[in-house]
C-alpha cells in the first residue's frame, strides 16, 4: 500500500457517530472556533483515526478503567506478568499504567486501524513520509550495520553513511593522537561544539550520559567537550572561558548552516580564534557538520574538514549522524561511539521486526496515546534515577514536542483532538524535592521511571547499610508504588493522624507510571534508550496520523525576529526610536523603545571585527 493510502488510516472502519462517553473533553471543542467551517471539521472527523471503531471502543473502555484502581490492578499477578516485557537486556514494566490486558488488546486494534505496522515499514523503506518536505525519514540508516541496505529513492544510503563514519574515525584518531596540530603546533585538547536544537540537545544528552562511564571516562582523560548553543553572549563566555585557543577546535554543527544563532556564534568563535591565532588558523581550528556543504565552504571552513549528512535525517533525529558522532568521537574515541550506534541499531531492529504485542517502543507509544487521548493526561515526566541521564528529558522534549506538537493531520485536516505530549523531567531524587508534590497530590502526570542495575560509579561506605546507588534506587522503587497505591484516609486514621490533617496527608494513588530497568548505562544502552524514545514518538504520530517529521511551527517566530533585527539595526545607525509607522503593534513598540532607551544609557561597545577576548580575561567566571 502506498504511504498516501496509509494516511487515510481509519477510513475503512469508520462509522460516524459523535458520542463521547468520556467525561473529559478529549476531542477539541470545535464550537468555539468560528473560523473553522463545519464541512472541514466533518472531513477531518471522517478521515481521522478518531472516527474508527477502534478509537470509539477505547473511548467507551475509559468508563471501565475509571472504575479500577491501580492497587487492585497490581494485585493481579497474571496481568502484571503480561504487562512486563524484557528484550535486549531492557526490562520494561507497564503494570502501573491504568490499563488492563483488554486495554492493550484494544490498543492493538487501534494500531491496526492506524496501519501502524505498514507505516513503520514505510519509514524503513524510505518512503517520503515527511510529505510536507517530500523527504524520507531514515535516521535508522545513520546507525545501520555496514552490510544493511536502506534506500532513499532506490539508492542504498548505508555506504555513504559509513563513508562519513570512516572519515570521522580517521579524523578523530588524528586529533586525539596529537598528529593533528593547531596553528601554533600544539595538539587539540578542547572541543567546542556550536549548534542549537537538534544540533545540540542529542549530542549534549549523550555526552552527559558518558562523562562518568568508566571506559568513556578513560578515553576522554585530559580532554574537554563544551557546547555553545544559545546566541546569548553569556553562553559564549561560558563556553570559551578558560580555554586556550591554541588547543581548541570548534565544530560548527548545523543541518542547514543558516540557523541565525549558530551562525552568529560560529562567527564569534572564529573571531575569538583568529584574533589570537591569525586568519589562517581557521583551517586547523574549525570544522563543520552540515547537509549544506556549499555554505560551509563559503563560511571559510575547508571542505576537507566538513562532515556531511543528508536531508532524510531530521535535526532532532540526527545525533547518530556526524552531528553527534563527530564531537563525541573527538571526546571519547570512535570505538565508544560505535557501541552507541550498535545499541541504537539493536533497538531499530527490534522496532521493525518484533510483533506489535511485544514491541517495546510500540507499547510505550500506544500507552502514551491511551494516557493522552483517552484518559486526558497530556503531560509525561521523564524521571531517570541516574544523574548521567540528566539531559535525557531536555532531548526528548525536542524529539517529542517538535515532532508531535501539531494541529493538523498529515493531509492538512484540522485534528479533532489534541495531539502531542508535554514532556519534562529531572533526575531522581532531585525532582522529588522539586515538582513531585504536584505529581503525588495535584495533577496526574504519567511518569517514566528509569533505573540502572549497575551504576557507572560505585560508592559503598563502611558503616552504611546500603551503597549510595542502592540508596538512590530505593527511591526509584518507592516512588512508582507511592503514586500507584497512594495513602487512604483509613490508613491515616489508624496511624492516629489528627482529623484536620487527614485531607492534607492523604494520597489518592492510582497515578500511572512505567518502570524501565537497564542493566547498566553504557554507550550501548544509551543508544538503545535514545532509539526507544525516538520510536515511541513515531508510534504516537503514526497513530494520530500526523507528520511527526516536519516543524513548520518554529518558523513564524524566526521571521518576526528578523524584522526586529532590522529595526534595532536601523535604530542604532540612525539613533532613533521605534514609531507608529514602523509597523509594530503598540505593545511591541513600547517594549522595543524601553529596551532601546535602556541601551542608550549603557556604555555600549562599538561593533568590532574581533571578539573582545579581554572580556573573558577581565571577567573570570
Ligand atoms: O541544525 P540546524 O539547521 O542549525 O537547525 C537547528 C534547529 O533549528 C530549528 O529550531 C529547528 O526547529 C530544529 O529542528 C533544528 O534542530
Amino acid at each position: 500500500m502506498a504511504f498516501s493510502q496509509l494516511q487515510a488510516a481509519g477510513k475503512q472502519t469508520s462509522e460516524n457517530g459523535n458520542s463521547n462517553p468520556n467525561p473529559i473533553p478529549l476531542t477539541r471543542d470545535v464550537s468555539v472556533n468560528v473560523s473553522r467551517s463545519l464541512s472541514s471539521m466533518d472531513k477531518a472527523m471522517e478521515t481521522s483515526i478518531a472516527s474508527t471503531d477502534a478509537w470509539r471502543a477505547l473511548q467507551e473502555h475509559v468508563a471501565e478503567i475509571e472504575n479500577t484502581h491501580l492497587k487492585d490492578l497490581l494485585a493481579d499477578q497474571g496481568r502484571c506478568e503480561a504487562m512486563s516485557k524484557e528484550d535486549m537486556g531492557l526490562y520494561i514494566d507497564f503494570s502501573r499504567q491504568r490499563a488492563t490486558q483488554d486495554t492493550i488488546k484494544k490498543l492493538m486494534d487501534l494500531a491496526r486501524a492506524a496501519n501502524l505496522k505498514e507505516k513503520i515499514d514505510a519509514m524503513y523503506a524510505g518512503d517520503h513520509i515527511n510529505s510536507t518536505e517530500d523527504r524520507a525519514v531514515l535516521h535508522v540508516a545513520t546507525r545501520a550495520r555496514r552490510e544493511q541496505v536502506i534506500c532513499d529513492d532506490g539508492k542504498n544510503q548505508v555506504p555513504e553513511v559509513w563513508g562519513v563514519l570512516d572519515r570521522i574515525k580517521a579524523f578523530s584518531e588524528k586529533v586525539r593522537s596529537g598528529e593533528w596540530k593547531g596553528a601554533t603546533g600544539k595538539p587539540i585538547k578542547n572541543i567546542v561544539a556550536i549548534g542549537i536544537g537538534g544540533s545540540f540537545l542529542g549530542p549534549l544528552f549523550v555526552h552527559t550520559a558518558l562523562r562518568t562511564e568508566p571506559k568513556a571516562m578513560m578515553q576522554s582523560r585530559g580532554r574537554t567537550l563544551r557546547f555553545l548553543a544559545n546566541v546569548d553572549p553569556i553562553d559564549v563566555a561560558r563556553a570559551l572561558n578558560g580555554l586556550d585557543p591554541e588547543e581548541t577546535m570548534a565544530v560548527v554543527i548545523s543541518k542547514t548552516f543558516t540557523t541565525a544563532e549558530t551562525m552568529l556564534n560560529a562567527r564569534t568563535v572564529r573571531s575569538w580564534l583568529t584574533s589570537q591565532l591569525g586568519e589562517e588558523s581557521v583551517a586547523q581550528h574549525m570544522v563543520a557538520v552540515s547537509t549544506n556543504l556549499k555554505l560551509v565552504k563559503e563560511f571559510g571552513i575547508d571542505p576537507e574538514n566538513a562532515f556531511g549528512f543528508w536531508d532524510w535525517v531530521g535535526g532532532r533525529y540526527s545525533v547518530c549522524s556526524a552531528v553527534g558522532i563527530l564531537p563525541l568521537s573527538l571526546q571519547y574515541g570512535f570505538e565508544v561511539m560505535e557501541q552507541f550506534l550498535s545499541g541504537a541499531n539493536a533497538m531499530d531492529d527490534h522496532f521493525r521486526e518484533t510483533p506489535l504485542e511485544s514491541n517495546l517502543p510500540v507499547l510505550m507509544g500506544l500507552l502514551s496515546v491511551w494516557n493522552i487521548s483517552f484518559l486526558g493526561y497530556p503531560a509525561r515526566a521523564i524521571l531517570p534515577y541516574c544523574q548521567a541521564l540528566s539531559k535525557l528529558a531536555p532531548h526528548i522534549q525536542q524529539v517529542s514536542m517538535e515532532s508531535n506538537g501539531k494541529g493538523v493531520d498529515i493531509n492538512g485536516n484540522v485534528l479533532p483532538f489534541e495531539a502531542g505530549e508535554i514532556d519534562f523531567g529531572e533526575p531522581g531524587t532531585n525532582g522529588q524535592h522539586s515538582f513531585y508534590q504536584l505529581i503525588h497530590q495535584g495533577r496526574v502526570v504519567p511518569c517514566d521511571f528509569i533505573g540502572i542495575v549497575r551504576s557507572q560509579q560505585s560508592v559503598y561506605l563502611k558503616d552504611e547499610i546500603v551503597s549510595n546507588h542502592d540508596e538512590l534506587m530505593c527511591n526509584f522503587f518507592a516512588q512508582a508504588d507511592a503514586l500507584a497505591y497512594g495513602k487512604s484516609r483509613e490508613e491515616l486514621r489508624s496511624q492516629n493522624v489528627p482529623d484536620y490533617l487527614i485531607p492534607h496527608r492523604s494520597f489518592t494513588g492510582n497515578r500511572p507510571s512505567t518502570s524501565l530497568l537497564l542493566p547498566e548505562l553504557s554507550a550501548y544502552t544509551v543508544g538503545q534508550v535514545l532509539a526507544l524514545y525516538e520510536h515511541q514518538v513515531a508510534v504516537q504520530g503514526f497513530v494520530w496520523n500526523i507528520n511527526s517529521f516536519d516543524q513548520w511551527g518554529v518558523e513564524l517566530g524566526k521571521v518576526l525576529a528578523s524584522r526586529v533585527r532590522q529595526m534595532i539595526n536601523q535604530s542604532r545607525n540612525k539613533h532613533r526610536f521605534v514609531n507608529n509607522s514602523d509597523g509594530f503593534n503598540y505593545s511591541t513598540t513600547r517594549l522595543l523603545n524601553k529596551y532601546l532607551q535602556g541601551k542608550t544609557q549603557l556604555l555600549y561597545p562599538e561593533p568590532r571585527d574581533v571578539f573582545p577576548a579581554e572580556l573573558l580575561e577581565h571577567n573570570p567566571l
